[in-house]
């Protein structure tokens, strides 16, 4: 990431912003793909569909592509732990080494969604990042576990199962720097003000809104990390005749930094390809300079009973 020391020198009312001194990766314009799949029971279907949609992603020109979150298993606890791999072993890995070939083969950037993972006898909810060398450049395990109970609506539990990731992951690729987030995450605007603060220009979030919260708040999650944050939001889900009892939204899209949807899709299994034009970012930060406007200073509650016992000690 670029260099953020040397501004410190310059008088104060001269110092750039973090959004001004933002550096923007060398191709400002990219192709990306949301590969919105159709997950099957059956974990080979789904490596060779993925691997298909990610050769009609590339071969229409995308440099960075994003698969949906548990893209090789379908989005249900009877599955997870069954269809787990273990990660650090490549040979018994074929998720993995599908996607590094994958990644190589075509000289692209892949967001892989997410996939359950075992490590040390845990299972993590894992999106993986691979560069066009084929290696891994980053790993993520979804930080927030997604549990709720609407009444009659939808009751699920992902700590059952799960657990928890415990780390950010901002990555700097060749198609820019990807701040990772999974579904649930989305919901956190900490996590997306900190990639913001980092000098990400998106944030690709594979995820696997239900229908019911997907309908209220999907689009309008994706808006708002972008809006706020003035950068790139990528979403990538699986497709509504996914196989498992858990209904699944769709609706994979990517917004641009001025919170305007620039390429959706709706329910049904498509590879979206879209461009990204990166310089988007510094137009909107320059026409609303939000990071100049912040007020740091007062965002902080106070205590007044705190407050107050500590005057009375005074
Ligand atoms: N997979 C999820 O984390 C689902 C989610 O957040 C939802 O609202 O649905």
């Amino acid at each position: 990431m670029g260099e953020m020391g040397s501004a410190s020198k310059l008088p104060e009312h001269t110092m750039l912003s973090a959004s001004e001194r933002l550096e923007l990766p060398k191709s400002v314009k990219i192709k990306i793909a949301l590969c919105q799949l159709s997950v099957r029971s059956e974990k080979n279907q789904n490596l060779v569909r993925a691997r298909n949609m990610i050769k009609i992603a590339a071969e229409s020109g995308a440099r960075i592509v994003v698969l949906p979150e548990m893209w090789n298993c379908p989005y249900s606890k009877d599955f997870f732990a069954k269809f787990a791999e273990d990660f650090d072993n490549e040979d018994s890995s074929p998720t993995i080494s599908l996607l590094s070939e994958a990644a190589s083969c075509h000289g692209i950037t892949i967001i892989g969604g997410s996939l359950p993972e075992w490590s040390n006898g845990r299972l993590y909810n894992t999106s993986c990042v691979f560069g066009p060398d084929g290696k891994l450049s980053a790993k993520h395990r979804k930080i927030h576990l997604f549990d709720v109970d609407i009444p009659g609506d939808i009751t699920f539990k992902e700590s059952d199962i799960f657990t928890g990731g415990d780390k950010p992951t901002i990555v700097d690729t060749d198609a820019g720097c990807v701040g990772v987030g999974i579904c649930h995450d989305i919901r956190f605007p900490e996590l997306a003000m900190l990639y913001a603060a980092k000098g990400a220009h998106i944030i690709c979030y594979p995820g696997a809104f239900n229908i019911s919260t997907g309908e209220l708040l999907w689009e309008l999650m994706q808006r708002s990390r972008a809006a706020d944050n003035q950068l790139f939001v990528a979403t990538c889900s699986p497709s509504r005749d996914s196989c498992g009892g858990y209904a699944i939204w769709g609706h994979s899209t990517l917004v641009g930094p001025s919170g305007e949807i620039i390429a959706t899709t709706g329910h049904e299994e498509n590879v979206i390809v879209a461009e990204i034009d990166y310089s988007k970012i510094k137009l909107q930060r320059k026409s609303i300079p939000l990071d100049k406007q912040k007020r740091g200073d007062i965002y902080q509650f106070v205590d007044e009973c705190e407050e107050e016992k500590h005057q009375n000690s005074e």
